[in-house]
């Protein structure tokens, strides 16, 4: 479909953006189920790293299945099709030079592991780990009581898998640290690596 179709050189490199930004280009790719944790977590984080002069983006599962991805449902195709979306959206914000964040439950190893090689070295998987029992207690949107009741098919954990990261690059256990000690966790790994310099 693209064999009529050029790529266009860009008058502002990519090169150019990284170093007007001062700092690396990175994908934090959270994962987990649905009430773990990854928005509240991605939020923490994506303030703290604007706080730290970072130029940042959140992408964040409900948020973009209202617009960009309202198409799709909860099936195992639209679920696949959803990452792809956002995998290639968050290849166009990481060449823009920022720090994307990206707060979906993406169930699938082998999506997470294509948005990897897409995204290339700048690619960090946090595994947002919380036990189901955990998310069911916690259900902030009352989603598992209506799963549980039939009311909802296909949701994860519940009607259909979550495959758990195998090496994250981060592993929060949120069951057993607060919200601030989570985000700090993940601004530290960005400062060990050396890709903010602050
Ligand atoms: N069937 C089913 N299964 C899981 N989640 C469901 C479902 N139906 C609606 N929701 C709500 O949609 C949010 C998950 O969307 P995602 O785009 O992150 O899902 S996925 O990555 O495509 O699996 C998820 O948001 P989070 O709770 O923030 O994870 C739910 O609020
Ligand atoms: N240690 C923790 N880490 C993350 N969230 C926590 C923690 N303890 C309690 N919570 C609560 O759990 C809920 C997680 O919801 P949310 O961030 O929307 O999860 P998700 O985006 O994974 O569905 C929030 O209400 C949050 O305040």
């Amino acid at each position: 479909m693209t064999e009529n179709i050029v790529w266009h050189d860009a008058a502002v490199s990519h090169n150019d953006r990284v170093t007007q930004k001062q700092h690396q280009p990175a994908l934090l790719w959270y994962t987990g189920l649905s009430g773990s944790g990854k928005s509240t977590i991605a939020n923490a984080v994506d303030r703290k790293l604007f706080e730290l002069g970072c130029h940042t983006y959140l992408l964040d599962g409900d948020n973009v299945r209202h617009g960009l991805n309202k198409d799709l449902g909860f099936n195992d195709t639209d679920r696949v099709e959803n990452i792809r979306r956002i995998t290639e959206v968050s290849r166009l914000f990481l060449d823009a030079g920022l720090i994307v964040g990206t707060a979906f439950i993406s169930p699938f190893i082998a999506d997470r592991a294509q948005a990897r090689e897409l995204a290339g070295e700048g690619f960090i998987e946090v595994f947002v780990d919380t036990p189901l029992e955990i998310c069911e207690h916690r259900d902030p949107k009352g989603l598992y009581k209506k799963a549980r009741a039939g009311d909802i098919s296909h949701f994860t954990g519940i009607s259909s898998p979550y495959e758990a990261p195998e090496k994250p690059e981060v592993h929060l256990k949120t069951d057993e640290m607060t919200i601030e000690q989570a985000a700090e966790q993940v601004v530290q790994y960005l400062k060990n690596k050396g890709m903010i310099p602050y």
